[in-house]
């Protein structure tokens, strides 16, 4: 069982949606969709699972959360071998919201706390984007918002846009995972002229449409020709809804990341959200395919140190039904 002990941190983190469709490996928006990660120093390595969704994820050393922790220690000169950890998630895995990046934000974010935050949010960017390869994702979880970022190599730059007050997201998960690996498997080596000009036009409106709020060019610029088309194959009835949705009330969709959950946006103050959201079930039912409707909003606050009684968080842990 957990210990009731001072001495913890805990972080919450948020999803994130990348791409936006054109900003391939660029675009990213966090989401209010969270895990938490709770850390403490301790005699014995242990890794708590709270609620549902850890299937697979192991509970010990080779935990994602226990090596970025331990990234974090060697990075500012610490030394913390061993750790408690516990987590609870909303985030599903491998369904395109991020979830990979969320972890890493958050046990980096954790560890970083717990030794003082001698890392600034800046260097935490660059360690988890050499981890991701792509600071889409860890960017929208670690400072919320949505976050245009180029990543040399070593060094990502980014800058933060508020999202539009506007703009609620409409996510359709589907019940099958795709890992980003896999999804990544399928791009082409090389693009034609024509289709890099479609994409960097596309994008950069898109970046420009979000910083002035001018949510009716959306559905133009959310338009790709980078990785969605390969990806389609990977996703029944994705070709359709990312043709239609405009036809139902969406602002504009998107592959969410490397799919298979798919991305609408809405004007909040619109009607016709509950005619999206049928289209898109029926669309995805038509190929034999269940998926999970969420409303959701853009998370402005991305990674934060929370206070709060474990049992808030963890009533499994204190009262010893724990699986790790
Ligand atoms: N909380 C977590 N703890 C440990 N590993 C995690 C956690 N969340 C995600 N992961 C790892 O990330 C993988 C999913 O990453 P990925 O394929 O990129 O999909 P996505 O990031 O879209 O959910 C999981 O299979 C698991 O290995
Ligand atoms: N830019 C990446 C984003 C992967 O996001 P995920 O949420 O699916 O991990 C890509 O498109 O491969």
């Amino acid at each position: 069982m957990i210990n009731e002990n001072a001495g913890s941190v805990r972080v919450r983190v948020p999803a994130s949606t990348a791409n936006l469709g054109p900003g391939f490996d660029t675009l990213g928006m966090s989401l209010s969709l969270y895990i938490w990660v709770e850390m403490r120093r301790a005699e014995r390595t242990t890794v708590h699972f709270a609620g549902e969704g850890f299937e697979g994820i192991p509970a010990d050393k080779r935990n994602l959360i226990y090596k970025v922790a331990q990234l974090v220690f060697e990075e500012a000169g610490e030394s913390v071998p061993e750790l408690e950890i516990g987590m609870r998630s909303d985030i599903p895995l491998t369904r395109g919201l991020g979830s990979s990046a969320s972890a890493i934000i958050a046990g980096m974010a954790a560890a970083n706390a717990l030794i003082g935050s001698p890392l600034s949010k800046e260097r935490l960017f660059d360690l988890a984007t050499g981890l991701e390869r792509h600071p889409d994702n860890v960017g929208a979880s670690l400072f919320g918002g949505i976050i245009a970022a180029a990543w040399d190599g070593e060094r990502a730059d980014y800058v933060r846009i508020e999202p539009p007050q506007a703009l609620k997201v409409l996510v359709l998960i589907p019940e099958f995972e795709l890992a980003t690996s896999e999804a990544r498997a399928v791009l082409p080596q090389q693009l034609s002229i024509q289709d890099a000009v479609y994409n960097i036009s596309r994008s950069s409106l898109l970046t420009a449409a979000l910083f002035s709020g001018r949510l009716d060019l959306l559905a133009s610029a959310m338009r790709d020709r980078l990785h969605q088309p390969y990806r389609a194959a990977l996703v029944p009835g994705m070709e359709k809804i990312l043709e239609q949705a405009s036809d139902h009330g969406a602002l504009g969709a998107a592959l969410s990341g490397a799919g298979p959950t798919l991305l609408a946006f809405v004007d909040r103050n619109g009607g016709r959200h509950g005619e999206l959201e049928t289209f898109m079930q029926s669309v995805m039912r038509e190929h034999g395919i269940e998926a999970r409707a969420l409303w959701l909003e853009p998370d402005l606050e991305g990674a934060v140190c929370e206070t709060g009684s474990r049992s808030d968080l963890f009533p499994e842990l204190i009262k010893g039904e724990i699986s790790s």
